[in-house]
């Protein structure tokens, strides 16, 4: 039984989006994606969000959403990709969930990322650079709330959703 919420956090394109719908639908607990929610909320999407209120604006709304939803139902929540970065959100983020960073390669990460366009910071020149540097900053962020660490590099959505599910019924504190 679980009787936490599930955050999902991790780099864009670790799956946390993808994986979280099947490891919701296998607990048969409901799903939420902060991205969605906070999208939802304000009726923009998250591109718009940032060429109008900048990164600031967006992560104050995303800090709000994260707020409720930390309060709502026990349920499996995906992150945004920078959800770490405010201490405010670990904080949150260590009381009211359980938290599986879903880790992936440059490579796979490039790969599952290059297909649209909606990720206003890998709108560079180079997005690998960019990745690589992210990853760099926020590992150490990621790593500060996991409860469990995943890697999804060798396994497809399915597969690293069992394996998720796998690794929660091991974990005590989960329980
Ligand atoms: N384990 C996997 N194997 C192969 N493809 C995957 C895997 N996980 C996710 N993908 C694909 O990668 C793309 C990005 O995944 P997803 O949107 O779930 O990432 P995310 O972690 O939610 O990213 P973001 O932080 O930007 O919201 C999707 O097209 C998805 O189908
Ligand atoms: O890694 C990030 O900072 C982001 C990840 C996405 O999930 C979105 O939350 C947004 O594009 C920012
Ligand atoms: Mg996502």
């Amino acid at each position: 039984m679980i009787s936490r919420s599930i955050f999902l956090v991790g780099p864009m394109g670790a799956g946390k989006s993808t994986i979280g719908k099947l490891l919701a639908a296998q607990l048969q607990l409901p799903f939420a994606d902060s991205d969605k929610v906070l999208e939802e909320r304000t009726g923009a999407d998250i591109p718009w969000i940032f060429d109008v209120e900048g990164e600031a604006g967006f992560r104050r709304r995303e800090s709000e959403v994260l707020r409720d939803l930390c309060h709502g139902p026990t349920q499996v929540i995906a992150t945004g990709g920078g959800i770490v970065l405010m201490e405010e959100n670990r904080q949150l983020l260590r009381t009211y969930g359980l938290v599986v960073y879903l880790q992936a390669s440059t490579e796979q990460l490039l790969e599952r990322t290059s297909k649209n366009a909606n990720r206003p910071l890998l709108n560079v020149a180079d997005p690998r650079a960019r990745i690589i540097e992210l990853v760099q900053q926020r590992d150490p962020l990621y790593r500060e709330v996991a409860d469990i660490i995943c890697d999804t590099d060798h396994c497809t959505p399915k597969q690293a959703a069992l394996m998720v599910a796998e690794r929660l019924s091991q974990d005590a504190t989960s329980q």
